[in-house]
């Protein structure tokens, strides 16, 4: 059965100066134990869309259109005691900033074994085996002492990895990673992603990773999908996308991917900016900035269109420019 389904979904912001949608009409499906990686540059509605999926969007936001099952169940318009208990056991979430996901005056392992009889129902002297045997599977060492020192105690590479560990030890079927590597240093970013890769596949667990990082997302995900302003505009398997990006806007992310060569590239830069949510244009919002646009494109918005696993919101793809 399909992990994760998401449908038209649209959240909206309520202000003074009006309504604003942060994202627009987003579906997608994921798969057990599958790694879709989300990319986008920034206010593309990544997190939205992260935040949506984990019950996390709060007034003046809200879900206005669309819905979200988990395993075939909708979870888009659950009471808040039903959508917390799901939150942790069911899908589990990684922040970029490991300091507001730990408790500060709480040890690790507190936090660790309150997640685990929390969620597991397991008592207190399996609950503390399972943290210390979590804390050895993210690679802290010593974790039979480390487990009673307080989260400053640790580096930031240490942290977000008892982050890692504390997203997953309820054993979740999902886990929903946003940007869980930006906040450290170059050097321990990529140990943290082949950590979170490695465990994913250990565990069985299914994974949105949220990141501008195109790199990271070649490097780790299964498929990955491309937000612009609000919406998906591409979606298909990562080594496809990479080879053959089939939106103009993919292409030039693709574009500006660093590469490894003898020497340095100047970075193919696309120009322009993306319309902020009250600036959209009502076609394409992508058209002011594609080099292939045509006549459709101010006009008419593109339906995503394909499978779930390939598919693509271009008019390029469905007509012949003139
Ligand atoms: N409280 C809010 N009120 C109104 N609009 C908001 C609010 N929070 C976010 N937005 C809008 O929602 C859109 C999506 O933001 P989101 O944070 O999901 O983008 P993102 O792709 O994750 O970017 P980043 O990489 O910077 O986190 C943005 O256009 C943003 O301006």
């Amino acid at each position: 059965m399909t992990l994760l389904s998401v449908k038209n979904l649209t959240v909206a912001f309520f202000g003074r100066s009006g309504t604003v949608n942060a994202i627009e009409d987003v579906s997608l499906e994921l798969e057990p134990g599958e790694i879709l990686g989300m990319v986008g540059e920034s206010g593309a509605g990544k997190s939205m869309t992260g935040a949506a999926i984990i019950g996390l969007i709060e007034p003046p936001g809200r879900i206005s259109a669309g819905e979200i099952r988990l395993e075939g169940e909708r979870i888009d318009n659950l009471p808040p005691e039903a959508i917390r208990r799901i939150r942790g056991r069911r899908i589990g979430a990684i922040f970029q900033d490991p300091l507001t996901s730990l408790n500060p005056v709480l040890t690790v392992g507190e936090q660790l074994i309150e997640t685990i009889r929390t969620h597991l129902k397991l008592p207190r002297e399996a609950a503390r085996a399972r943290a210390i045997d979590w804390l050895r599977r993210v690679g802290i060492p010593a974790p039979e002492a480390r487990i009673d020192t307080y989260p400053h105690q640790y580096s930031g590479g240490m942290r977000q990895r008892v982050v890692i560990a504390l997203a997953l030890c309820a054993e979740p079927r999902l886990v929903i990673a946003d940007e869980p590597t930006t906040a450290l240093d170059v050097s321990v970013q990529a140990q943290v992603i082949a950590l979170l890769r490695q465990l994913a596949r250990e565990t069985g667990v299914a994974v949105i990773l949220v990141t501008h990082d195109m790199g990271v997302i070649a490097e780790t995900a299964d498929r990955v999908a491309v937000m612009y302003a609000g919406r998906i505009v591409e979606v298909g398997p990562v080594a496809e996308v990479l080879r053959a990006p089939r939106h103009p806007y993919t292409s030039g992310l693709m574009a500006s991917i660093p590469r490894i060569g003898p020497r340095p590239e100047v970075l193919p830069q696309i120009e322009g900016a993306m319309p902020r949510p009250h600036a959209r244009p009502p076609g394409c919002a992508f058209a002011p900035r594609c080099p292939h646009r045509f006549v459709p494109c101010t006009d008419e918005r593109p339906e995503l269109t394909g499978t779930p696993v390939r598919s693509v919101a271009c008019h390029l793809t469905t007509e012949v420019p003139a």
